[in-house]
């Protein structure tokens, strides 16, 4: 039987420590690491970070955008990314947010959450903005080839709250969005593959997270400004299944392989210190 995307993420967070870096091939970080805004320069920018960070890394987030952008070759080099990453041990997390009538959900189901796909990553991120049930292909996909999925509750921009925070009779939209997570997480062991995405910019939770059961990715750390000490007080001191992601507060170390993978592992001790592990 497929091992559980949440005993796997569980596994090799104990091994590798509680954060995901994110490989987001700015154009302005591809200048700074002197390449070119090509799909020759976008390889080099993104098989440095997998040879940097691949092998002691927990998860590696590709922002499937920045790969989007360079067409059918930035596309090639995001399977790479992917096989390559998950080859040198690594979870990948393909960050595409993707959110569709039922029936088109399917189809991104084939493409990301199914063995056989050149982009099948082990998780994607979704948007539950059609209606959480519109996710359920995704969901399901997900389920029964030990994949996961991290569905926006909280994000990290300063738009968010106007949608986010908004009623939904007496619950937010956003503890919406976590109570059915929780659902489908109920009674999983060690958790449930359903995880959520909280920003660490958003100041406090203002959401009950008790019964998730799932993994919190934590984006807006770094770069956006969110510290640790914002994770502490939006999670309390409880950080179990936080999983902090930085991309451009990570990659900003590059080129250099041994200066990049410092820079994340000196990340990666700060937050296990925080969280209390080890
Ligand atoms: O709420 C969200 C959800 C996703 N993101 C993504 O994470 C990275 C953040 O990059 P940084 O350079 O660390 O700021 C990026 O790919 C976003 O699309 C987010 O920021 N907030």
């Amino acid at each position: 039987m497929t091992e559980s995307f949440g005993a796997r993420l569980t596994a090799l967070v104990s091994r590798r420590g509680q954060l995901c870096v994110g490989i987001d091939p700015h154009p302005g970080l591809l200048e700074q690491w002197g390449l070119a805004d090509t799909p020759d320069g976008l390889e080099r920018f993104a098989m440095t970070c997998v040879e940097a960070l691949a092998g002691e890394i927990a998860v590696l987030k590709p922002q499937s955008a920045f790969f989007e952008r360079h067409g059918s070759k930035g596309i090639a080099v995001l399977e790479r990314v992917i096989a390559e990453s998950q080859q040198a041990g690594a979870l990948v997390l393909l960050d595409v947010k993707r959110g569709d009538v039922g029936s088109t959900m399917t189809a991104y189901a084939a493409a990301y959450l199914t063995d056989g796909s050149p982009l099948a990553a082990d998780a994607v991120t979704l948007s539950p903005y059609l209606g959480f049930g519109s996710l359920e292909p995704a969901l399901q996909a997900a389920e029964k080839s030990g994949r996961g999925v991290f569905v926006l509750a909280l994000t990290s921009n300063p738009e968010a709250p106007e949608v986010q925070r908004a009623l939904n009779g007496p619950r937010s939209i956003a503890q919406t969005v976590v109570d059915a997570a929780a659902e489908r997480n109920a009674g999983v062991r060690p958790i449930g593959g359903i995880g959520l995405v909280v920003g660490a910019t958003i100041g406090s939770l203002g959401v009950d997270l008790g019964a998730l059961n799932g993994p919190l990715l934590v984006p807006g750390f770094g770069a956006q400004g969110g510290t640790l000490s914002d994770i502490r007080t939006i999670f309390g001191n409880s950080l179990r299944n936080v999983l902090p992601t930085s991309s451009r507060g990570v990659l900003k170390a590059g080129p250099d392989v041994f200066a990049l993978r410092s820079e994340a592992l000196r990340t990666r001790d700060a937050i296990v210190s925080a969280a209390g592990h080890h």
